[in-house]
């Protein structure tokens, strides 16, 4: 399993490099689970890992709106990152999923980047895609990732909205569609054993390398600790 860790700036990017992570993910927690952070900072954090990582920058936590989305990709690319990742917040039908995934796919395409639909753990609560749909939907919009996050940071985990079986199902169903898989959502050390027996091809985490507050800084030795335990 690959580890993903998510600053919101250089300082950050630093730590979660120094200690190990495989991708780093820019994003803006003040502005959602998802949040999007500025293409300046994209471009500071991809100078300053001076390409030993892939960077990866969150989009936004989306309703329907293909079009934004899709600049929002193009965007993200054009700033450096190789990952573009887009949460289906507000959007409930495999329809608008299939909408939003392909004209982000497009907007990159020939960018040499990779594609994520993110889905929420969480969405019964609020009332979003059920991401178990994600691995059909991802396959026929052409996109590479999927994954899943929680939409609601208030300490719940996805392993409290979606069990074992759940995830091992998302998981299968995706690779067995030739697509990678992310799972990520309040991610605690005690859930590493469960991680391993699911098997994503990448695990998604902030707030345990803050030392368990998302709204604190990235701390160089819990990414170290992390990656020697994953
Ligand atoms: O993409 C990963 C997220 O930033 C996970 O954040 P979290 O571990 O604080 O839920």
């Amino acid at each position: 399993m690959k580890l993903l860790v998510s600053p919101i700036n250089t300082e950050e990017a630093m730590s979660a490099l120094n200690g190990g992570a495989d991708v780093i993910d820019i994003k803006n927690p003040k502005e959602g689970s998802l949040g999007a952070n500025f293409p300046w900072v994209i471009r500071d954090v991809k100078e300053a890992i001076e390409g030993k990582k892939p960077i990866s920058a969150a989009l936004g936590d989306f309703n329907f709106k293909p079009g934004t989305a899709a600049l929002a990709a193009y965007g993200a690319a054009s700033a450096g990152a190789t990952y573009v990742k887009v949460g289906l917040y507000d959007v409930k039908t495999e329809e608008q999923a299939f909408e939003m995934m392909t004209g982000i796919a497009e907007s990159v395409k020939g960018m040499n980047v990779k594609v994520v639909a993110c889905g929420y753990s969480d969405y019964e609560r609020i009332d979003s895609i059920d991401p178990k749909l994600l691995p059909a939907i991802g396959e026929k919009a052409g996109v590479d990732l999927v994954m899943v996050d929680t939409g609601v940071k208030d300490g719940r985990s996805t392993f409290e909205f979606m069990n074992e079986d759940d995830l091992i199902e998302f998981v299968n169903d995706a690779h067995s569609r030739g697509l990678e898989t992310a799972i990520a959502g309040t991610i605690k050390f005690d859930d590493i054993p469960a991680l391993k027996r699911i098997q994503p091809t990448i695990i998604g985490v902030r707030g345990i390398v803050c030392g368990g507050d998302r709204s604190t800084t990235i701390r160089q030795e819990l990414v170290e600790k992390l990656k020697s335990e994953i």
